[in-house]
C-alpha cells in the first residue's frame, strides 16, 4: 500500500492581498512559509520516494520546506534538459540517496487570463458576485481569456494518471505540491464530483490532503492537522 500526500502551497503575497493570481509567479508570504513548515512538522516522520510540483515558486517553496523537517531524505529536483541536466549529475555513493522532485508545469494553477493581477473584491464590483464566483469556482465558465476548472483539468488529469498514478503503483509514497485550483481538478478526478460539488469545494492552503493506494483504487485518509485527520472534505 503506497500513500499520495496532496498539498496547497502556502498562503503566498498575492492570496494575502486578496488578488487573482494563476500563473503570475509569487512567492510564499510570511504566515505561508509558517503554514509550509506546520506541514512539515505535521509530516515529518512519513517516507516520501517521490515528489511532484508545479513550476510555480509558492508550489517549490512549500515543498522545500516541508521537505526541510522530513528525513526520509535530500530532495533533488530534476533537471530534463541542456546544462541544468548535465552538470547537477551526481556521482558516488550520493547518487542514489536522494528523492526526486519532478516540476510539471501542468500542475500549474488555473491560468486565470485577463484577471490576473485584479483584486478579487474590484472585480465584484465590477463584474457582480455572481460572475465572479462563477468565474472561481464552477466546472465549465472560463474567466474572460483564461482557463474553466475543465480547461484546468485536460492537463492536471493526463499527467496525474501518466506520471503520478505510476509511481503509486509501484508502491512509492507520493508528494504533490500544487495549487488551490489545479488541485480542486484532481480531488474532484480522484473523489467523482459532480460539477455541483466542485462548485463548493475549496482546499485549504497548507493543509496536507492525504489518500491511501490499494488494489488500483484511491482511498482518502484526510486532512492532516494538528487535531489529527479530518476525514471530511468539507463540501458544503
Ligand atoms: O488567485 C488564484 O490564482 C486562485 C488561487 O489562489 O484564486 P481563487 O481562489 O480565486 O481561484
Amino acid at each position: 500500500m503506497s500513500k499520495l500526500v496532496l498539498v496547497r502551497h502556502g498562503e503566498s503575497l498575492w492570496n494575502k492581498l486578496n488578488i487573482f493570481t494563476g500563473w503570475v509567479d509569487v512567492p510564499l508570504s510570511e504566515r505561508g512559509v509558517k503554514e509550509a513548515l506546520e506541514a512539515g512538522e505535521l509530516l515529518k516522520d512519513y517516507k516520501f520516494d517521490v515528489i511532484f510540483t508545479s513550476e510555480l515558486v509558492r508550489a517549490i517553496q512549500t515543498v522545500m520546506l516541508i521537505m526541510s523537517k522530513n528525513s526520509s531524505g535530500v530532495p533533488r529536483i530534476i533537471h530534463d534538459e541542456g546544462r541544468m541536466k548535465k552538470w547537477g549529475e551526481v556521482y558516488g555513493e550520493h547518487g542514489k540517496n536522494y528523492i526526486p522532485v519532478y516540476k510539471a508545469w501542468q500542475l500549474n494553477e488555473r491560468y486565470y487570463g485577463k484577471l490576473q493581477g485584479w483584486n478579487k473584491n474590484y472585480a465584484r464590483e465590477v463584474y457582480g458576485e455572481e460572475q465572479v464566483l462563477l468565474w472561481r469556482r464552477s466546472y465549465d465558465i472560463a474567466p474572460p481569456g483564461g482557463e474553466s476548472l475543465k480547461d484546468t483539468a485536460e492537463r492536471t488529469i493526463p499527467y496525474f494518471r501518466g506520471k503520478i498514478i505510476p509511481e503509486l503503483e509501484k508502491g512509492k509514497n507520493v508528494l504533490v505540491s500544487a495549487h488551490g485550483n489545479s488541485l480542486r481538478s484532481i480531488v474532484m478526478h480522484i473523489e467523482g464530483l459532480t460539477k455541483e460539488q466542485v462548485l463548493k469545494l475549496n482546499i485549504p492552503t497548507g493543509v496536507p490532503l492525504i489518500y491511501e493506494y490499494r488494489e488500483g483504487k484511491l482511498e482518502r485518509i484526510g486532512y492532516l492537522t494538528r487535531k489529527g485527520f479530518d476525514t471530511d472534505l468539507h463540501i458544503d
